[in-house]
């Protein structure tokens, strides 16, 4: 029974991968069917023009011995119009081959492309949650890694099935008239080497399933060793002996396990091989025998013959067909996995608040990544109005950058709400609200193309243009840097593609900056350690045109540097998920508490 079910099972993604294939292409697709048939029927044409051959040469040679005549034209020709037709059918076998591995090719290259790109849609839609889950990014991993070639090989090896099912077919015409039990021995003969393969190809994947961490692991290697953003570091602390060797055992876990079931899989197809080979032999002579008995003639031993040995590929080829596909529906399973992982629905519609002008409202927020034992935040509430700055200060850890994601929506909290003019986040468009916030992170994005689109990234909408390009980086203090580039705007950032400029760590920062200037529109500008990488001078100079800029803008601000958090209007201490001291730079002072404390201890060492 679960044999049985096995082998419907290979069936089970050959609709929707036939689906996908024939949304790509449908010319492709109806031009791979006509060439699959073609090529499924040409060959039982062709084994009983074989027989036919045979016979007429026989009957001509008889009647030459017979009435001693030369051969002429008129005698040859019952003979020769076979042997053209012959050559007719097997040129159309061989352009019906080279017509299906063309357009396999060509659709090759555009489903993989489509699946690749709907894979990345998908990424789009997902939250970050699910990216920073480990076992979600295997299934990712595992789709981009294999998926994009499997539809179209499930559709060629399912288009094969047929092929060889209908060459099977005509051939089955032709020998059932030798005798049913030949061609029962032949089908018999096949079976146990198929349900080897069916099996094995599932050990394969759960294999490669169970192995996934694995290949990351390796895949991480790879880009430690090979990529110019580690290898600085990697040299100079010697690490690649320690990286490669990892590498290589990785390799020699794997490599043991493929080898105990390539080794299993080929010897069990050898033996069980063997019973085909027995099956066919045992026919041959079979047929010899009723030949030599004359029970047939020559031309029908020649076709049995060939329909025996063409019979017997078609049905191991038939029988790959399906253990590829078995195999090819597991890797589909995958990317379908994938592509229904649920997407949390953004219901928000809301374009504007219950009461606009209220601005930021945190209350009793407690939040907990997935799997955490203890929360990141606990209990926080505050309010920022329009106009506002806010500066969050605390120790590594305490919870400062997770505040920003669940303000910036890419968390959700997991007690409490947080309210942006008098509505909850959860009731807001996320595309309204994401154009009201500018933003620039600690590990902000070094995107490797021109520094004018690095710009841009800041602002969709404006994402080429070059006027506020310039305005922003005038802000951001980046507009001297890049007018002294040799492309200008134009050049090409990073060292991955050709002429690429690498910039400084404080240039970077600078761009980085500029980009969360480009969105003119945000009112609420978040600025996570903006100005860690640059010079004093520098800092000093962001900070003085965003206390001009600042207007009706609510600011939040995360740095260590006590000298840019004081200018702040509100103040918040953190502490292990929470707010442990709040006020003014002159009040937490006066207080004399944690902040007091921290604010001095780096005043001393700049004594
Ligand atoms: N993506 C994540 N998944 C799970 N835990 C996380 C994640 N990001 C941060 N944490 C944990 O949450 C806590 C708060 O981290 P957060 O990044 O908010 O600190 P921070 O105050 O911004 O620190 P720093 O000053 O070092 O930037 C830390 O204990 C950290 O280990």
């Amino acid at each position: 029974m679960n044999i049985i079910r096995r082998f419907f099972g290979v069936f089970r993604y050959s609709g929707r991968a036939l689906s996908l294939v024939w949304q790509t292409s449908r010319a492709l697709t109806i031009g791979l069917a006509i060439c699959t048939l073609v090529a499924g029927v040409l060959p039982a044409v062709a084994a009983w023009l074989g027989q036919l051959i045979v016979d007429s040469v026989v009957d001509a040679m008889a009647y030459h011995r017979e009435t001693d005549a030369p051969a002429t034209w008129q005698t040859l020709w019952p003979v020769m119009r076979y042997v053209l037709a012959e050559a007719g059918v097997i040129a159309g076998i061989a352009l019906a081959q080279r017509g299906l591995s063309a357009q396999q090719s060509l659709l090759r290259a555009l489903l993989g492309q489509k699946v690749n790109v709907m894979i990345l849609e998908k990424a789009g839609t997902l939250s970050l949650t699910q990216f920073e889950d480990s076992e979600f990014y295997d299934k990712l991993t595992r789709a981009r890694r294999e998926a994009s070639t499997r539809p179209l090989g499930l559709v060629n090896k399912t288009f094969s099935l047929l092929q060889n099912a209908i060459s099977l077919l005509s051939f089955g015409v032709l020998l059932i008239q030798f005798s049913p039990w030949a061609l029962l021995v032949l089908l018999v003969g096949a079976l146990p080497a198929f349900f080897s393969e069916a099996k094995f190809s599932g050990d394969a994947f759960q294999l490669f399933r169970r192995r996934s961490p694995h290949t990351r692991m390796q895949m991480y290697l790879e880009t430690v060793l090979a990529r110019e953003d580690s290898i600085k570091e990697v040299k100079l602390f010697g690490l690649e002996p320690l990286l490669l060797s990892r590498y290589r055992d990785i390799f020699h876990t794997l490599y043991g396990e493929d080898r105990r079931l390539t080794l299993r899989r080929e010897s069990w197809g050898f033996v069980l091989g063997l019973l085909g080979t027995l099956a066919f032999y045992g026919a041959y002579a079979w047929v010899v025998v009723e030949t030599v008995v004359g029970q047939l003639t020559l031309g029908q031993m020649t076709m049995y013959l060939l329909v025996f040995k063409q019979g017997q590929s078609a049905l191991s080829a038939s029988l790959t067909s399906i253990s590829g596909m078995y195999e090819d529906n597991l890797y589909l399973s995958n990317l379908y996995e994938y592509l229904e992982q649920p997407v949390a629905s953004e219901q928000g519609s809301l374009t504007q608040g219950a009461h606009p002008g209220d601005g930021i409202r945190f209350e009793n927020v407690s939040f907990s990544y997935p799997d955490a034992e203890t929360p990141a935040l606990s209990d926080i509430s505050l309010h920022v109005r329009p106009g506002e700055s806010l500066a969050l200060v605390g120790q590594n850890g305490s919870g400062k950058t997770t505040l920003i994601k669940l303000l910036t929506r890419l968390y959700s909290p997991s007690e409490g709400r947080i309210l942006l003019d008098g509505s909850d986040l959860r009731d807001w468009d996320v595309a309204t609200l994401r154009r009201r916030i500018g933003v620039i992170f600690q590990d902000f994005v070094r995107y490797q193309l021109k520094v004018g689109e690095n710009l841009g990234a800041g602002d969709v909408v404006a994402f080429n243009e070059e006027a506020r390009w310039q305005e922003a980086a005038r802000r951001g203090l980046a507009d001297e840097f890049i007018n002294e580039m040799p492309g200008g705007y134009h050049t090409q950032l990073g060292r991955w593609f050709k002429g690429g400029q690498e910039l400084s760590g404080g240039q970077w920062q600078k761009i980085a900056l500029s980009r969360a200037y480009m969105r003119e529109s945000a009112d609420i500008v978040v600025l996570d350690e903006p100005t860690a990488a640059m010079d004093a001078a520098a800092e000093a100079a962001v900070y003085a045109d965003f206390r001009e800029h600042r207007r009706d803008k609510m600011t939040i601000l995360i740095s260590h540097r006590f000298s840019t958090v004081r200018a702040a209007d509100h103040i918040l201490v953190m502490q292990n998920g929470r707010i442990i001291e709040q006020g003014s730079h002159d009040a937490l002072l006066a207080a004399d508490g944690r902040y007091a404390s921290l604010f001095r201890l780096q005043a001393e060492g700049y004594r």
